[in-house]
């Protein structure tokens, strides 16, 4: 496999009011070529700057990057023509169409207008592709920054958020683009918030917290690394279950209306231990976990009650790093970005 994206040991203090705040903490990311890669944290736990930081527009303190095998953010421009991005929301200027907009940039790029009916036809803006950006809704905003990435049929698609304002039916159609992309051997690096859609559309992840990787990897091994074995059970006389199942050694949790239990190889095992004692088991769910648990348990972001929880309350990963920083110096930067 050939590496599209890697980024080792970021750093990155940002200068703020309430003093120096370091974003990134030594991050890393690796995204091979052919992958749909769900890039994930909690709100403000540096997945923008990480992408802006990889595409050239804040300068990194530390680490080490390459996009498409170019060291960035030096070799940037000569492989920027493979690259479509998407990070925040994009600007456009109000006043002019979408198509006219798209026109502008197939020109700048040397692409035929052929191609900005194509683009405007995917992302389902054909038909509208003649009214102010202005009067777009923001999800017809967000198909149109899309349209703008896919013009030069990039290698690498880099989308940050790009379900932001979507509606149902325009996330499952953003989904099914992604799945072409990838099908076509495009190489897709999203972050979202909306995990069911990044469990269902990524084959690979990484997990950011607080600035530094929690975890990374396939989804699907991601997700076994958390199956305990667990399933939910639902019988009368839950006190008395609880007893005979811990006597058989199962690691039992009371909740309201069922047990969790826990440490069960074999399922019969739970029913035949209840129903020796003429209790009848009315429920046995495995409890299978998804990329929404995972992620709550290892940012440590699980909503508690009546606390509000504050962004910068994210888990703080084991500093345990794997080795291959390499500072690039120490500069900090102000709130706007400009090395200081
Ligand atoms: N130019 C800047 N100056 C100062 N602080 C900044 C700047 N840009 C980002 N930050 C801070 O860096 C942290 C990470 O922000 P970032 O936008 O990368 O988070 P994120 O993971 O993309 O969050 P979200 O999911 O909310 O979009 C936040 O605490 C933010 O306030």
């Amino acid at each position: 496999m050939t590496a599209v994206i890697e980024i080792e040991g970021l750093r990155k203090t940002f200068r703020t009011r309430r003093g120096r705040h370091t974003v990134l903490d030594g991050f890393d990311l690796h995204v091979e070529a052919g992958q749909v890669h769900g890039f994930l944290g909690p709100n403000g736990s540096g997945k923008t700057t990480t992408l802006r930081t990889l595409l050239g527009l804040v300068q990194a303190d530390g680490g080490r990057m390459t996009v498409l095998g170019a060291a960035a953010p030096d070799h940037l421009p000569s492989v920027i023509d493979r690259v479509g991005a998407i990070v925040e929301s994009p600007q456009f200027f109000g006043n002019f169409t979408g198509r006219r907009t798209l026109r502008l940039l197939a020109t700048a790029g040397g692409l035929p207008p052929a191609r900005v009916e194509e683009v405007l036809d995917q992302v389902g803006l054909r038909d509208r592709g003649d009214e102010r950006v202005k009067a777009y809704s923001l999800g017809m905003k967000q198909r149109l920054a899309v349209a703008s990435a896919l013009l030069k049929r990039p290698e690498l698609l880099i989308l940050d958020e790009p379900a932001n304002g979507l509606d149902p039916a325009g996330i499952r159609e953003m989904r099914d683009m992604m799945r072409a992309l990838a099908a076509d051997g495009v190489t897709v690096l999203v972050s979202s918030h909306i995990l069911a859609e990044i469990e269902q559309v990524c084959d690979h992840v990484t997990i950011i917290s607080r600035g530094r990787r929690v975890v990374a990897g396939p989804v699907d091994e991601v997700l076994d690394g958390f199956d305990r074995g667990e399933f939910r059970v639902r019988v009368d006389e839950p006190d008395r279950a609880t007893e005979l199942l811990q006597a058989a050694g199962l690691l039992v949790t009371q909740h309201a209306d069922c047990l969790v239990v826990g440490g069960v190889t074999e399922p019969t095992d739970v029913s035949r231990v209840l129903g020796e004692q003429q209790l009848w088991v009315r429920e046995l769910t495995p409890l299978v976990p998804d990329l929404e648990s995972v992620f709550l348990q290892l940012t440590g972001t699980e909503p508690r009650p009546e606390i509000p929880r504050q962004v910068d309350d994210s888990v703080l990963p084991d500093p345990g790093r794997p080795p291959g920083q390499i500072d690039l110096g120490t500069t900090t930067t102000d709130d706007e970005g400009v090395s200081a």
